[in-house]
């Protein structure tokens, strides 16, 4: 357990019809006495319970905020600490002035992430959970914030566990025959165990399938929109962004700096890349253009290359055409409302397998069957959320790919003879990646290191 309390501004900071400050640790509700005046004093009400007063600078002598403050006792609250939460009325000032005097009698100013932290360390929650947390505050759309609902709600915490015990088992079931080597029971035991671990590399392969879709809710698809220019790139993006209600957001108090911009197709998260470079003059383009893509694309999981239906295509065209098909790409040749001058035989002989849809961002054609073309491209949509568990964040996948490599060097290692007392290592390999999924022995750098990229006062 922590001895020191903690306080933080947990609402964004600004002007705001509320702000809360959010107080944990052992002093929470002593020191937040000392600075409130009410009918009663904080230290005799009943656990979570709110009370009307006054927030006062003792050593001024003077009110600072009128307030309503929660308070709440260890062990049944977030951090499982003893937990004061001050009301304030929004704005900068009186919010501002309540943390110091918080600060100026006993409270520490809480670094980014420390309260979800402290409810790991304290074992309300695994650290799977507590990194669904940010995922839930940073979804871009509703799937995006359900997988991470599920995943805070301990659903993959638990089939982690699951998988976790049987391998336990199969670890204890090992030891006794190991310990006690008979001919006979050795053969049976090479056999129980290929089968156990057959079934656990099903398993971890089965959350694995779910990665791709997984990972695509909770970061967006990269999608780079390429052309030359004046093609309709920023009109398509206009199109894609108004039709869907885009967010279009910043992610204030994280460690990222740069400005993302997400649009919300039919539920998917599409996170466009700046392509500012092909969006220069005409030949300067011609001479940098293809390389400014080559970097767009390197990142790209999804490239949308426009074409101009009213021109005839160009050499930049063609070798946009070239690049693409590396990609999860769609071609999309705009401005159909004009007279056609574009070679459409060579589109489609140069596009290949890439789909080629007809539009006129103009007057509004072809959007639909871009949003359709690019769900069918991520296969996205089969899946009903409610009946799967999806795996979405990187470390975690990395740590299942772990865990299922050293289960399958189990399986193989019995099929080519090797002592069971040799294949017992990678078998207590996987059930400890496994482990580091939910934060059972991860390193304190590590922690730190998930917890610093929350926002303060989480
Ligand atoms: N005002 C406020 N709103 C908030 C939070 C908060 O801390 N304060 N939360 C924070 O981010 C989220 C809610 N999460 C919470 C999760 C657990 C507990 C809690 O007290 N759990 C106890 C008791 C549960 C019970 O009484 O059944 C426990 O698990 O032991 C509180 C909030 C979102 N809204
Ligand atoms: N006729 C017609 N004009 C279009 C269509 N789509 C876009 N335009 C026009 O084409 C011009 C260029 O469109 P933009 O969206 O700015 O093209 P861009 O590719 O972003 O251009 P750069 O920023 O210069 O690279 C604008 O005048 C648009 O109104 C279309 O479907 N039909
Ligand atoms: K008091």
């Amino acid at each position: 357990m922590e001895t020191d309390t903690i306080a933080a501004i947990s609402t964004p900071v600004g002007e705001g019809g509320i702000s809360v400050i959010r107080v944990s640790g052992p002093d929470a509700i002593s020191i937040a006495d000392q600075i409130y005046q009410g009918k009663k004093s904080l230290d005799k009400v009943p656990s979570h319970t709110v009370h009307y007063g006054y927030i006062v600078d003792p050593e001024a002598g003077e009110r600072v905020d009128e307030v309503l403050v929660t308070v709440m006792r260890a062990p049944r609250t977030f951090t499982r600490e003893d937990v004061v939460e001050i009301s304030c009325h929004g704005g900068m000032i009186p919010v501002q002035k309540t943390l110091e005097i918080l600060l100026d009698h006993g409270a520490r100013l809480a670094e980014p992430g420390e309260f979800t932290k402290r409810a790991f360390l304290n074992g309300r929650i695994d650290l799977s959970q507590a990194e669904a947390v940010m995922d839930l505050i940073r979804a871009k759309t509703d799937r995006a914030a359900k997988v991470a609902l599920s995943q805070h709600d301990g659903k993959l915490s638990r089939l982690i566990q699951r998988l976790r015990s049987e391998i336990l088992e199969t670890l204890a079931h090992l030891a006794v025959n190991v310990d006690y080597p008979e001919y006979d029971a050795e053969e049976m035991t090479a056999g129980f165990l290929r089968e156990r671990c057959v079934y656990i590399s099903g398993e971890i392969e089965r959350l694995l399938q779910t990665a791709r879709q997984g990972k695509i809710y909770r970061e967006g698809i990269k999608t780079a929109i390429v052309g030359r220019p004046n093609v309709g790139k920023s009109s398509l993006m206009n199109a894609l962004t108004h039709e869907n209600k885009a967010i279009v957001t910043d992610i204030p108090g994280t460690t990222r700096d740069v400005i993302e911009e997400f649009v919300n197709v039919r539920g998917i998260p599409l996170k466009l890349l700046d392509t500012a470079g092909i969006r220069e003059t005409e030949d300067v383009v011609e001479r940098i253009g293809v390389e400014r893509s080559r970097q767009a694309l390197k990142q790209a999981d999804l490239v949308l290359l426009l074409l101009n239906y009213a021109e005839p295509l160009t050499p930049l065209d063609r070798e946009l055409l070239s690049l693409i098909k590396e990609h999860s790409s769609i071609i999309i040749v705009n401005k159909t409302d004009l007279p056609r001058q574009i070679e459409l035989d060579e589109v489609k002989r140069l596009a290949g397998d890439v789909p080629i849809i007809s539009a006129s961002v103009k007057e509004d054609r072809g959007i639909e069957d871009l949003e359709e073309a690019i769900t069918r491209l991520f296969q996205l949509g089969k899946v009903e959320l409610a009946d799967a568990t999806y795996v979405s964040n990187s470390r975690h996948i990395h740590l299942l790919r772990r865990a299922l490599t050293s289960v399958k060097d189990v399986i193989e290692g019995i099929d080519s003879g090797v002592p069971l007392d040799m294949v017992e290592i990678d078998l207590k390999n996987a059930w400890e990646s496994l482990g580091e999924v939910i934060g059972d022995s991860v390193s304190e750098d590590l922690i730190d290191q998930i917890f610093s990229q929350f926002c303060l006062g989480k």
